[in-house]
């Protein structure tokens, strides 16, 4: 049978003639194997379709059912608002996993008033009360501050607090949150590739429920993990489910509104969809923002003129007397804090992952190329937001290309981290808000001196989905001075 099947790919199936090398036209093996095996964790297929479209040109078929394309002009043809490009089947039942357009209509609709730009500035007190704790327990720390791990606490922080309410208090105790941040980042280097083997990514969905020799087997990690979910989230969970929690200023509870939503069905509502909406967002809430920040204080920690200068820009809006952070509205009409913003969301990606869409009803052109309906295609917003023909020099770090009136607006139309059309990113706004409030307060309120970090601590190499640098020490500096509030 697996013979048939191998003879068919390669000489009969309606992708065989599309470019690229015979072993990823017969199996998705050769991929699996780059996702899991090589590279630290397994995190190499990225890289590796990169060399494949070297070899091959701009369409590669990179499995039985998918091509994939290097090729940035055609980005906005397949990330789009049209409605029949859609994702690909998953058994992981959430927002981001949804597979059609409809499905994924009705859920988005019911969490996109809660991420406007008007709702995301109601809960700007809870995002500055935040940033404040933040700067607080930095400030107080001895020595050498990882400042990757408190950006991860601060965004975890915000996002469990404005989905759940009940705050979790992860900076009062950074010992036990630093296991509980490595265990959500382990989490991450597993799951792109057992996503790909429905058996193991069940096991992992339901790990609550097998007993606590068998969580434990995988690695401590993965105990703590559940630990996460079992003693953190769940219970606060519950607690939104019946109706009992509250916020301190009467703020909404987005998990709380979203369970009241009437026009959903109920199986929308029933524990596993909403466990698996709120493990959604805070993966992706914590990690890419923390992320984000990293890279901006890393850049402009060795870049002293864009410092000084930006350090000026913010004192405009944030007079020495004042003690609170100015508001995100007023942040962002600072043209250098929003240039150093954009540079390093487009450094640190986002997504490292190959985003998959699928036309099920017609076929799509690219080129000369016509790929019947149904099969995969994919194209990966890092190869676009690297690309050295739009961003010339790409690894460079350069806010300026922002600076440059007509020329930075066709820019715009490249600058892609959050995603575009209907499948992007819902956690924009917020991610905004948090990295102009935590940018301008950490500038205002600290010098800082890089401590042994260098580029390898933070250049996107490893592709979790979310993207990870070759060595996790994180941004690591030492506080020379603080500005007291
Ligand atoms: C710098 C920060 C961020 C970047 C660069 C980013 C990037 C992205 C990208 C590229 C996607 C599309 C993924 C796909 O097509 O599968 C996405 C989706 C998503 N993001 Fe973000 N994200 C960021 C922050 C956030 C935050 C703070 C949240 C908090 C809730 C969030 C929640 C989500 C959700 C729920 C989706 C799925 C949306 C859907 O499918 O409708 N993200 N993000």
């Amino acid at each position: 049978y697996l013979l048939a099947e191998a003879i068919y790919n390669l000489f009969f199936h309606p992708l065989a003639s599309f470019p690229g090398p015979k072993i990823t036209a017969v199996t998705k093996l050769y991929g699996m194997y780059f996702d899991m095996v090589q590279g630290d964790h397994g995190d190499r297929w990225s890289r590796r379709i990169y060399e494949l479209h070297e070899q091959y040109g701009p369409i590669i078929r990179i499995e039985p059912n998918e091509v994939h394309i290097l090729d940035s002009s055609f980005y906005h043809n397949l990330y789009n608002f049209d409605p029949d490009l859609e994702k690909k089947d998953s058994h992981v039942a959430n927002l981001q996993h949804t597979p059609t357009t409809a499905a994924h209509r009705r859920r988005r609709k019911a969490f996109d008033p809660y991420f406007s730009r008007s709702s995301i500035q109601k809960i700007e007190p809870l995002i500055k009360s935040t940033i404040d704790k933040l700067t607080t327990q930095i400030s107080h720390s001895k020595g050498v501050v990882d400042l990757s791990f408190w950006f991860r606490c601060m965004t975890f922080e915000i996002i469990c607090d404005f989905m759940l309410s009940q705050p979790y208090n992860l900076m009062d105790e950074p010992d036990k949150s630093s296991k509980m941040v490595k265990a959500i980042v382990q989490v991450f280097k597993v799951l792109k590739p057992i996503q790909q083997i429905p058996v193991v990514s069940y096991i992992m969905n339901n790990l609550e429920h097998l007993p606590k020799w068998m969580q434990k087997a995988p690695s401590d990690e993965g105990l703590m993990y559940v630990k996460v979910w079992e003693e953190g989230l769940k219970p606060r969970l519950k607690k939104v489910r019946e109706g009992k929690a509250e916020a301190e200023d009467g703020r909404v509870i987005l998990m709380q509104e979203y369970l009241k939503n009437e026009t959903l069905p109920e199986e929308e509502k029933s524990y596993d969809s909403v466990k698996q909406s709120v493990l959604m967002m805070v993966g992706a809430g914590m990690e890419t923002t923390g992320y984000a920040l990293g890279m901006a204080n890393y850049q402009l920690l060795q870049r002293s003129d864009l410092l000084k200068q930006v350090k000026e820009e913010i004192a405009t809006v944030w007079p020495s007397n004042q003690e609170e952070i100015p508001s995100w509205s007023t942040l962002e009409r600072l043209p250098l804090l929003t240039a150093i913003l954009k540079e390093s969301t487009r450094l640190s990606l986002g997504v490292a992952a190959r985003l998959i869409r699928v036309n099920r009803k017609r076929a799509v052109q690219y080129k000369d190329w016509v790929i019947p309906p149904g099969y995969h295609i994919s194209m990966n917003q890092a190869f676009v937001l690297y690309d050295p023909d739009i961003f010339i020099e790409p690894n460079k770090f350069a806010p300026e290309r922002w600076l440059q009136g007509e020329k930075s607006k066709e820019l715009e139309k490249w600058y892609v981290p959050f995603s575009r059309g209907n499948r992007n990113c819902i956690g924009e706004r917020l991610a905004w808000a948090e990295m102009y409030l935590t940018l301008a307060a950490v500038l205002h309120r600290f010098d800082m001196e890089l401590y042994e970090t260098e580029d390898i601590d933070v250049y996107p190499v490893y592709d979790h989905f979310v993207p990870f640098p070759e060595r996790e020490n994180g941004v690591r500096v030492t506080i020379k001075s603080t500005r007291d509030a």
